[in-house]
């Protein structure tokens, strides 16, 4: 699809949890919500007045009961993609290697450890592909 001009930004963020085996945390969406079953990176929409980083800690939280440390998220890389509802999806992603909890799915998501060049073997969303690319390349 050919970028429109201009399109309202829908600003999510979203975080790649790092275990110490270097695998990638990513989730299923399930049904009931727009891309059900498509593979994504945990993390959601920014809220009005929210900064990034507060809300993946928010959405780790609701999503996977999480804890991540605030400090240790580190910028690694952004979507920036079209989307079909008009809108332009901006996404910076985080890594995160040390959050306290152990990541139990709450909203009957679906979730893998994947090693970083498995990754394209999973449906991810489309905006998430460049960043599985990344991922592998740089991690
Ligand atoms: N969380 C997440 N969303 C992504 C990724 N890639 C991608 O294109 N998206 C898109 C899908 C959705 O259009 C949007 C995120 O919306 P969402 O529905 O997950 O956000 P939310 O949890 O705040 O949703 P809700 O409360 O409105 O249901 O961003 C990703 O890796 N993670």
């Amino acid at each position: 699809m050919m970028p429109a001009e201009k399109a309202p930004l829908l600003l999510v963020a979203a975080c790649a949890l790092i275990d110490p085996d270097g695998r990638v945390l990513i989730a299923r969406r399930p049904e009931g919500k727009a891309f059900a079953g498509a593979w994504e990176f945990p993390g959601g929409k920014v809220e009005a007045g929210e900064y990034p980083e507060a809300a993946v800690v928010r959405e780790l939280r609701e999503e996977l009961g999480v804890e991540p440390c605030e400090r240790c998220l580190q910028p690694f890389a952004f979507a920036s993609h079209p989307m079909e509802d008009g809108r332009h999806l901006l996404m910076p992603l985080y890594v995160c290697r040390k959050w306290d909890g152990f990541p139990d799915p709450k909203e009957g998501q679906e979730i893998a450890w994947v090693k970083p060049h498995d990754l394209s073997r999973y449906a991810l969303l489309p905006a998430d592909i460049p960043l599985a690319a990344e991922l592998r390349d740089r991690l």
